[in-house]
């Protein structure tokens, strides 16, 4: 189903999107592209003609996008309106299409294309290597004693070289197959599988999933748990997760009156390790749209850090390469303004052949450096098991 050149997907558990061709493209850089997103898309949207039948979650016009984490990024934002929208939810599939004349030729679905060969690729440290990683944490750490701030996220990068005419269909197969309860995305070149929700407004209510703290699985069910009991009990993990919360909180306050968060955070089993998750949720009391509260939201505390401006100086200082759309917000949104965003956490960016992988770190007064790299380390396992062939 996917477009082999120009995959474009949005999917968890039995909840998919999948575009196929581009009708309108919408690019925007800087510290406005999500104010520019959202201007330009309620624009977009008075000009269309729509006929949405079904009315349910991602049905009629939409846009796939991806944004990048930093306003200072040479990486575009982009919103894509697909041509071809195939659309499916666990009771019910539809086909959405999109042109210029009016009404829309009936929808054409084209025949699926069989995968190409198996990805292998190995990837290898970027511009900040191991010993680098480590001491940047090392720095941050020593920053956060001298008060200058509290808690920052430092990331690192993998670099590795496609195969020519290789299928990242295969990629992107491979990490909706092996994380089902994350968000697998692929938007221009730029896939993953994130667990992190960062923003969903769905007909009035508002809902965010909050991650931040985490720990390795355990090798067998008793130590697992005592990891995932561990975890729930680190002071550590507990104040670098109530920052995030309340980061969130405080950024929707301002459009849902009376939006809460769960009482205590929860632990969320993933395959490469366990995450502390809150759940964020409320009635939106201002009209916003889901790019609105986008812009409201990034970045969070569990991808920049706290105080957001200090935590954002800090990682342009320590960290020597450019995010691209990592740790942006990635999603959809549709006419209504409803739709879904997820942090873009374990990811990686396909462009000219070359994949860049990245992941991070929520750094905070008490964190190890050599721990804090183990844990990169996991976190970029997704994408690094995708690209190895199946056993
Ligand atoms: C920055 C990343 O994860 C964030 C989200 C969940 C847990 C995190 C942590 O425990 O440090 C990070 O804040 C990443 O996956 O690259």
């Amino acid at each position: 189903m996917l477009d082999r050149r120009h995959p474009l997907l949005w999917s968890r558990r039995g909840f998919g999107l999948v575009g196929i061709g581009e009708a309108v493209r919408l690019e925007f850089c800087g510290p406005t592209r999500f104010a520019d997103a959202a201007s330009a898309w309620r624009t977009l949207v008075a000009a269309a003609t729509i006929t949405d039948p079904l009315r349910r979650t991602g049905t009629g016009l939409i846009a796939l996008g991806s944004f990048a984490f930093s306003d200072h990024s040479a990486e575009t934002s982009v919103l894509i309106v697909p041509e071809l929208i195939v659309g499916r939810d666990v009771d019910q599939s539809w086909v959405t299409r999109v042109g210029a004349g009016y009404p829309a030729p009936p929808p054409a679905v084209p025949p699926a294309v069989p995968f190409g060969d198996d990805i292998e690729v190995t990837l290898r440290p970027g511009s900040l290597d191991a010993n680098g990683y480590v001491a940047a944490v090392t720095a941050a750490v020593s920053r956060i004693h001298d008060h200058e701030l509290s808690k920052v996220v430092l990331a690192r990068e993998l670099v590795g070289t496609l195969p020519a005419g290789g299928d990242i269909r295969r990629v992107i197969d491979a990490l909706g197959t092996r994380y089902p309860d994350c968000w697998t995305f692929c938007v221009d070149g730029f896939l993953g599988a994130s667990p992190e929700t960062l923003v969903s407004v769905d007909g009035g209510s508002v809902s965010a999933r909050v991650l931040a703290g985490s720990a390795a699985r355990g090798t067998d069910a008793e130590s697992d748990q005592a990891a995932a009991v561990a975890l729930a009990t680190s002071q550590k993990d507990q104040d670098e997760h109530e920052f995030a919360v309340q980061n969130v909180l405080a950024s929707l306050r301002a459009h849902s009156a009376d939006v809460t968060a769960s009482e205590q955070p929860f632990t969320l089993k993933l395959p490469n390790l366990w995450h502390l998750a809150s759940d964020i949720e409320g009635e939106l009391t201002d009209g916003s749209t889901s790019l609105d509260l986008v812009r409201a939201l990034h970045p969070t505390a569990a991808v920049a850090g706290t105080p957001t401006k200090t935590a954002l100086a800090l990682i342009e200082e320590l960290e020597p390469f450019d995010r691209g759309r990592y740790a942006g917000p990635v999603g959809w949104i549709g006419a209504d303004g409803d739709g879904e965003w997820a942090v873009a956490l374990r990811s990686a960016q396909v462009r000219d052949g070359t994949i860049t992988a990245y992941a991070g770190a929520g750094i905070v007064s008490e964190s190890v450096p050599q721990r804090e790299l183990l844990e990169t380390r996991m976190k970029f396992r997704p994408i690094v098991e995708a690209l190895a062939p199946i056993e």
